[in-house]
């Protein structure tokens, strides 16, 4: 428990010869998508751009969405204050056990603390959200309501996502429902939070790397930190009143036989402010086979990936040793 550094601040924990914080950072930003079709765009015009972000940036972000924002905002501040709990509060969900069996795990640095080269100044809470009923009875208890909060939440989420992957499968012309059809029922939420660090040249919040799911929404607080790396430089993803941030995750680049691009982003920290995220990981169904979509592939565009299921891809990005390694390369024809 004293390594999580919401508790204290294990400064001397840090190994300062991370050479991950390469600037410079660019200002280029990430496309911001209005999904009102009343207020702005048509459908059609809206689907073209998200599909322009996805090939460009693998991210992008949404407003106008459908998920109240007041239900946003009450979930960020229950995480919040789920790490400002006493350390005697935090400590049944503990563990710094990667194959721990414990249905909600509170993290210190990545998973698997004790071997990392670089300890991350990061706490990461985790949990299912599939069957919720089931699910929430394993959440935290503390603070009063996040049980229900963040229920509602995962549920309104869990309820824009089909329309999301229905506006990206009409981009790349697919038959209505393509994505839908692919995505499994399990979905789980990865909370992190970075208390302000007191040398952000010393490490990161998260490293770098691309999300090994279909599809991630991520909620952001009004603190910078998130950065995507494009055309050899780290771009700022700064954050947006009410909007959620969407990048598209290795399964969704396979699916689309690379047409959409899920793309590197690392987390860094800042020495003043804490700064909170929640991604939220939808998967692929387990029980289908992964391969590009038939429409996509023709003689001028011959299948860039073999077919395969889920399970096999997550080992084989589990047991990844170097960042550095592509995780499709095992897929690719
Ligand atoms: O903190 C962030 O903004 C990044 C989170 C992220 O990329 C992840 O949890 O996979
Ligand atoms: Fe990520």
């Amino acid at each position: 428990m004293e390594k999580l550094i919401s508790n204290n601040n294990p400064m001397e924990k840090l190994i300062s010869n991370n050479n991950q914080l390469q600037r410079p950072l660019s200002r280029g930003f990430v496309p911001v998508i209005d999904l009102d079709e009343t207020a702005g765009d048509s459908r059609a015009v809206i689907s073209q751009k998200i599909l322009k972000a996805c090939q460009e940036f693998g991210f992008f972000q949404v407003i106008n969405h459908g998920v109240p924002e007041d239900l946003m905002k009450d979930t960020m501040s229950m995480f919040k204050e789920f790490f400002d709990l006493p350390a005697e509060d935090k400590a049944i969900f503990y563990t710094e056990d990667a194959r721990s069996k414990k249905h909600c795990t509170l993290y210190p640095s990545s998973m698997i603390y004790a071997t990392e080269d670089v300890h991350l100044w990061r706490d990461n809470l985790k949990h299912n959200c599939h069957p919720l009923e089931k699910c929430i009875l394993e959440w935290p208890e503390k603070p009063t309501g996040y049980r229900q909060v963040v229920g509602s939440y995962a549920a309104e989420v869990t309820k824009m996502v089909p329309r999301i992957l229905e506006l990206i499968g009409e981009g790349l012309g697919l038959e209505s429902g393509y994505f839908e059809s692919k995505l499994g029922e399990v979905s789980s939420l990865s909370v992190n939070h970075y208390p302000p660090c007191p040398d952000p040249s010393l490490t990161l919040g998260l490293s770098k790397h691309c999300d090994p799911n279909l599809v991630t929404i991520l909620l952001q607080d009004d603190v910078c930190g998130l950065q995507i790396f494009k055309d050899n430089e780290w771009i700022g993803v700064d954050p947006v009143p009410n909007a959620f941030v969407v990048n598209i995750g290795y399964q969704l680049q396979i699916m689309s036989n690379n047409k959409l691009k899920s793309v590197e982003h690392r987390a860094v920290t800042n020495s003043r402010t804490a700064r909170t995220s929640a991604a939220f990981f939808f998967n692929p169904r387990d029980d289908i086979m992964i391969e590009p979509a038939e429409v996509l592939v023709n003689a001028s565009n011959p299948p860039v990936f073999r077919a395969f299921q889920y399970i096999e891809f997550l080992r084989n990005y589990m047991t990844k040793t170097d960042i550095n390694d592509d995780a499709l390369e095992h897929f690719k024809l």
